[in-house]
């Protein structure tokens, strides 16, 4: 397992250290992260999905030993991250929500000291700077200054410094926030090709981003986990209402027809013969609206069952 979280739970504000049974505090507490458990295999890319606030920063903050967890425990690539927090660090390579980078410091600079903090010998230093400036697409910008890097650009070299102790577990934090639609493209590419060989935990807003990259999706609603699984199965499981849209030849003189089909809660005219049909349970109409159609001598032209999306999923969890 190559991150492993148990019945993590962080509370802010109230005592700073862990808890133990009976302990309380009179400052107020927020509770950001609600007892949750998770765990990514070797490999595998997932998508970290939540409305703002949710729980993700916290949740990675923890994962990477950058913040202590109040309860539960959490495992990277075997070492837990109280006992074990170097290995944790050596075994991570994070980009946080608010990439911090020294802007007066130049690109290889940077890159030179944040490898020197991970212990990497010089020589061997100098050739992954290299590889990573090649990787993340900094080639015509490595020899500028930090504060002269657009955003994009910052944040690539945020990633270049998370790869360069060539750790087997990625976090990455909101990874492709405020970025143009090249660069979004290009960054997704880097995750994509860095994935084939590595474990990659990522937060995102943007849902098409993890449709497009991703092999599951966990998401969190204020501090708990409300789904986790592959894109397909959370569609399927979140199915709720299924919705097929029918096309007849023309409009229906009794389109009432349609609602005597066993499981049909609604029928919603739309234009040209075409009709919304809403089922409450999780079945398929489409065979019982092709007989309905034969029975009635009706002309049906196009059936199809509309797949819900990420962004309609993820509205009905967390609303
Ligand atoms: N240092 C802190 N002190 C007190 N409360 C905090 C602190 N950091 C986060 N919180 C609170 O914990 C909750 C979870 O915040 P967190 O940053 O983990 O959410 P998030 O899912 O990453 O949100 P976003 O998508 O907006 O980045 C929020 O209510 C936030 O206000």
């Amino acid at each position: 397992m190559s991150i492993r979280v148990q019945n993590l739970t962080k509370e802010y504000g109230g005592s700073s250290g862990r808890k133990s049974s009976g302990q309380s505090s009179d400052r107020a507490v927020q509770k950001a992260v609600d007892h949750i458990s998770l765990t990514v295999q070797p490999g595998e890319i997932v998508g970290f999905l939540g409305p703002n606030g949710a729980g993700k920063s916290t949740t990675m903050k923890i994962t990477t030993g950058y913040l202590p967890p109040t309860d539960g425990t959490v495992e990277v690539n075997g070492f837990d991250i109280l006992t074990h927090p170097m290995d944790v660090r050596r075994s991570v390579g994070y980009l946080p929500e608010h990439n911090p980078l020294y802007l007066d410091l130049y690109v290889k600079e940077y890159l030179r000291f944040a490898g020197s903090l991970h212990g990497i010998k010089s020589r061997e230093l100098s050739q992954r700077i290299t590889d990573m400036i090649e990787l993340v697409g900094l080639g015509r910008e490595q020899h500028k200054r930090i504060g002269q890097l657009s955003k994009g650009y910052r944040q690539r070299v945020g990633l270049a410094q998370a790869l360069l102790h060539n750790p087997p577990v990625l976090i990455l934090d909101e990874p492709t926030t405020g970025l143009d639609p090249n660069q979004l493209a290009e960054i997704r590419q880097v995750i994509r090709n860095v994935g084939r060989d590595k474990t990659v935990l990522f937060s995102t807003h943007i849902m098409q981003e993890v449709e497009a990259i991703c092999d599951r999706v966990v998401i969190i609603n204020r501090g708990r986990i409300v789904a986790d699984g592959p894109l397909s199965q959370l569609r399927s499981a979140s199915a709720g209402a299924i919705v097929v849209v029918a096309e007849f030849e023309g409009a229906l003189p009794n389109p009432e027809l349609l609602t005597s089909v066993p499981g049909v809660e609604q029928v919603e005219p739309l234009e040209h013969g075409q009709y919304r049909i809403t089922a409450g349970t999780d079945i398929d109409l489409r065979g019982a609206i092709f007989r309905l159609a034969a029975d009635h001598n009706l002309t049906l032209v196009g059936l199809r069952q509309q797949e819900n999306s990420l962004e309609t999923i993820f509205k009905e969890l967390t609303k």
